[in-house]
């Protein structure tokens, strides 16, 4: 077997995982890098971990402890609330996604989704919450690239069922408006009704902001898309509800804390990796396999460009012009860290992978939206 390269915690090494299912088995919730085979991902992954020195060497001084999962949807009941970071201000869909996933929370608002993962890495909140994929718009790329660059753990998921409004300042009607602000997700949710309205599109931080801007600047000519709580908030008028092009729009979201938890097996489990390949036919099936040959079902893959070497050489490649992309490869798979299963298909992944992390193994949210 390779060199060990599954990566998830920073300081303590990698330590195979028992051959049998322990309850607090913490396979690779661990993580050493050990040397890797070839340079240029020793370098992508120092320059990544140049981002985190700082963090690293406070980490050092108070090593976190795993979480329980009866720690997840933690409203401490004694202690003081949880503080739970998201994207955007008070009135934007992520505020009522941290409600949700953790219901006696003060939710911070931050401006973008970076600092949303620097409050929790900086101690200043216990967990961020912050839009992963939508069932209309498809996955938030920015979160994907921000999942890898910073080292946090996936600890939850919660889906959100997203109704947008189109409001406006009170005595604007629907024939007055030439423009419409919201966060590009949202203006793409709603893309077929904006169309028929004629409206021109201008993207923004998030839905709730657009709103508050419109209200602030007594906007005559622009609304926003955004939720019932944001008009509420702002005192604008809804002019039409439900905008969206279909009605099952839903965003799910992710948890994430500086602790991973402890994977189990007494409810349904996610485990979401990040892997990179050599060039070759064929290699993406291989890896899709070691999944496929556990019986183990993928419910997500998205690919991102390896940014800190986007282009690959190819090997036969003399003029030195690059010939290929290069990519990440998130994957999400239904089952558990505690699974033999599951540590059987990362160890058969890591025998071929470039690069291997895992991201979180967190029990999947099957409740209704
Ligand atoms: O702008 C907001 O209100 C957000 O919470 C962000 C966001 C997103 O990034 O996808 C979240 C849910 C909706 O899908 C639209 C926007």
């Amino acid at each position: 077997m390779a060199a060990s390269r599954i990566i998830s915690h920073p300081h303590r090494p990698f330590s195979p995982p028992p051959s049998q299912p322990h309850a607090h088995s913490s396979i690779t919730l661990n993580f050493t890098l050990h040397p890797p085979k070839r340079c240029r991902f020793a370098c992508v992954l120092r320059a990544s971990l140049k981002e985190n020195d700082l963090n690293d060497k406070a980490d050092l001084f108070a090593l976190p402890r795993p979480l329980t999962s009866t720690q997840l949807s933690d409203s401490v009941s004694d202690g003081p609330r949880l503080q739970v970071a998201y994207q955007g201000v008070p009135g934007a869909y992520s505020e009522s996604a941290a409600q949700k996933a953790y219901p006696n929370c003060e939710a911070v608002p931050c401006p973008q989704f970076e600092n949303a993962f620097q409050k929790v890495e900086r101690w200043l909140v216990d967990r961020a919450v912050l839009p992963i994929e939508n069932s209309l718009g498809g996955s938030i790329h920015r979160n994907y690239d921000l999942l890898l660059r910073h080292r946090l753990h996936i600890v939850g998921e919660v889906k959100y069922a997203v109704h947008h409004c189109l409001m406006a300042n009170h005595g604007v009607k629907l024939e007055d408006l030439k423009r419409v602000l919201s966060h590009p997700q949202a203006l793409s949710q709603c893309e077929h009704t904006l169309t028929k309205w004629g409206l021109v599109r201008e993207a923004v931080d998030d839905t709730a902001g657009a709103a508050q801007y419109i209200a602030m600047h007594g906007v005559k000519d622009a609304g926003a898309v955004a939720s019932s709580a944001a008009a509420k908030i702002y005192g604008l008028n809804i002019l039409a509800q439900d905008i969206q092009d279909d009605c099952d729009n839903v965003t799910r979201f992710l948890m994430l804390a500086r602790e991973p938890i402890i994977p189990g097996t007494d409810r349904p489990f996610k485990t979401s990796i990040v892997f990179s390949l050599e060039e070759g036919p064929g290699i993406l099936f291989k890896a899709l396999a070691v999944f496929a040959l556990r019986q183990i079902n993928l419910s997500k893959i998205e690919s991102r460009p390896l940014r800190n070497m986007p282009l690959r050489m190819a090997d036969d490649n003399s003029n030195g012009s690059p010939k290929y992309f290069d990519y990440l490869f998130y994957v999400d798979f239904e089952a558990s860290m505690a699974d033999p299963r599951a540590q059987n298909a990362l160890r058969h992944l890591n025998e071929f992978a470039t690069f291997l992390r895992v991201l979180g193994s967190y029990p999947m949210d099957t409740g209704t939206v």
